[in-house]
């Protein structure tokens, strides 16, 4: 699903993490831990396609990383959803809108399966009965169930998710893990970023760490 081999990952000309070789299968759930500052939005955007690979060699879902184009971004970006901190929903619009609005933007025309497939994915996060709702009339757990539903819209095969719980209470922050856990049991492979030790004691994965300028298994 992803690997890198050699890679070094440099912001302007800094470097930021070097030598990196890195692995994930198919239906991993890995976390990436460190400091902040530390590289792994950094990593994380090599993988999603926002910092161009400069040296080094990798793919992610069958793209290489090295020879992605602007025109290729749309293409992979549909093949893997990405989850941030802070949900980025649209606010003028409601929830069913917010999806909408993703689904035309990546081609979908139908009326029909557009219906099917937004609501197919509320279900998914356990949303289906809020769709007409603000995104400011939702708690922040619901935001980001709402997000995560949005980046399971073009039937990813991975899940990139910088900080989920970033900006949530421990309660809510175990409630979306559940949601991720779920989706991950469904064939989804999953890289999360996080700083919170206690989520990863209570649900345990390969946990990959950026320290020092490279990048680790801890074991
Ligand atoms: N756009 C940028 N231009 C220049 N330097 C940057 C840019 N973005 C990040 N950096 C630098 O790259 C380094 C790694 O940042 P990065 O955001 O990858 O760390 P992080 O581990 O994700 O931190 P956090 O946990 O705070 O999100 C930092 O020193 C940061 O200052």
């Amino acid at each position: 699903m992803v690997q890198l081999n050699e890679v070094s990952i440099f912001q302007r000309e800094n470097l930021i993490l070097s030598n990196i070789n890195l692995f994930i299968k198919k239906g991993d759930f890995n976390y990436l831990i460190g400091k902040t500052g530390s590289g792994k939005s950094s990593l994380m955007k090599t993988l999603y396609g926002d910092l161009p690979l400069q040296q080094g060699t990798g793919s992610i879902v069958g793209f290489d990383l090295k020879k992605l184009r602007e025109k290729d971004i749309p293409f992979l970006r549909r093949k893997i959803g990405i989850v941030f901190q802070d949900f980025n929903l649209l606010n003028d619009r409601t929830v069913y809108d917010n999806l909408l609005f993703v689904l035309k933007a990546t081609g979908w025309k139908n009326k029909g399966e557009m219906d099917l497939k937004i609501n197919a994915v509320l279900e998914k996060v356990d949303m289906k009965s809020k769709g007409f709702k603000m995104p400011f009339q939702l708690s922040g757990g619901e935001q980001q169930r709402v997000a995560i539903a949005r980046a399971l819209l073009n039937n990813p095969e991975m899940i990139l998710a910088d900080e989920p719980t970033g900006n949530l209470d421990p309660k809510t922050s175990i409630e979306i893990m559940h949601v991720l856990e779920e989706i991950n049991k469904q064939g989804i492979t999953i890289l999360m970023a996080t700083h919170d030790y206690a989520l990863i004691l209570k649900f345990p994965h390969k946990t990959i760490k950026c320290e020092g300028g490279i990048v680790f298994e801890v074991v």
